[in-house]
């Protein structure tokens, strides 16, 4: 049987006060495969301080802490792993410093950028944006028949990301995504990120049943 389909939770790009205890309800409402940082235009200092207050609170619970961007700061303070952009450094640098953890690769909605990075190790790429989104300006737009196609072909797991809901998953589980990322879905939920983690198992596995 293939390994079911997951929650992938990236933080908001900037952390509200409490988020630690946010963080730990969100966690403890359901199945998170992974966990990344992302503090987009953070000082290094604030994302150090971060790492040491979510890290623990993320690998108590067996979810994998991945920092993004910076594949050498994730080494140094023991990250889980790092997820990388292309413009984000030397990949194949990154894959020897993150040797034995987890190196993950934005690949947009690019074949063959996805296969440079299969073939340099990463552990999973990922596609994106799938859908409109207010996250991020996001430049480029993923169709669903590319997580068919890597999926039919290559063993590497596939993430999907970019304005994806509970209400709008379906399509890209059954398309075979190995892990739905997702940023407001869980942070923006009307009834908090604990509601946010139940919605989004469930639309997974509502899915992945009917794949
Ligand atoms: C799981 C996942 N996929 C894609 C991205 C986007 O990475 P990148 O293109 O480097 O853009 P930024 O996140 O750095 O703005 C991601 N972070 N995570
Ligand atoms: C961080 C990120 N990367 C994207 C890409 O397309 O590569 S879209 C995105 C934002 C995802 O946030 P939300 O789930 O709120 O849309
Ligand atoms: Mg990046």
């Amino acid at each position: 049987m293939e390994d079911p389909c997951r929650l992938y939770l990236v933080t908001p790009p900037v952390l509200p006060p409490g988020f630690a205890d946010h963080l730990a309800a969100a966690l403890d409402a359901g199945d998170v495969g992974c966990l990344q940082l992302r503090l987009k235009d953070a000082p290094r200092d604030a994302v150090q301080r971060a790492i040491e207050a979510l890290m623990p609170i993320a690998q108590a619970r067996d979810v994998a802490f991945l920092l993004n961007d910076d594949a050498a700061l994730a080494a140094e303070m023991g990250c889980d792993g790092a997820h990388l952009g292309q413009q984000d450094g030397d990949h194949a640098g990154a894959r020897r410093l993150l040797k034995g953890r987890i190196l993950g690769i934005t690949c947009h909605d690019n074949r063959h950028l996805a296969m440079q990075a299969g073939e340099l190790g990463a552990d999973y790429v990922a596609f994106g944006a799938f859908f409109p989104t207010t996250t991020k300006e996001a430049t480029h737009r993923a169709p669903v028949e590319l997580l068919e196609w890597w999926s039919e072909v290559f063993t590497v797991p596939s993430v999907a990301i970019g304005g994806i809901t509970a209400a709008n998953c379906g399509p890209l589980v059954r398309a075979g995504a190995d892990f739905i990322a997702v940023v407001g879905a869980v942070w923006n939920h009307p009834e908090g990120p604990a509601a946010g983690v139940r919605a989004m198992n469930a639309a997974i596995a509502e899915a992945a049943d009917g794949a």
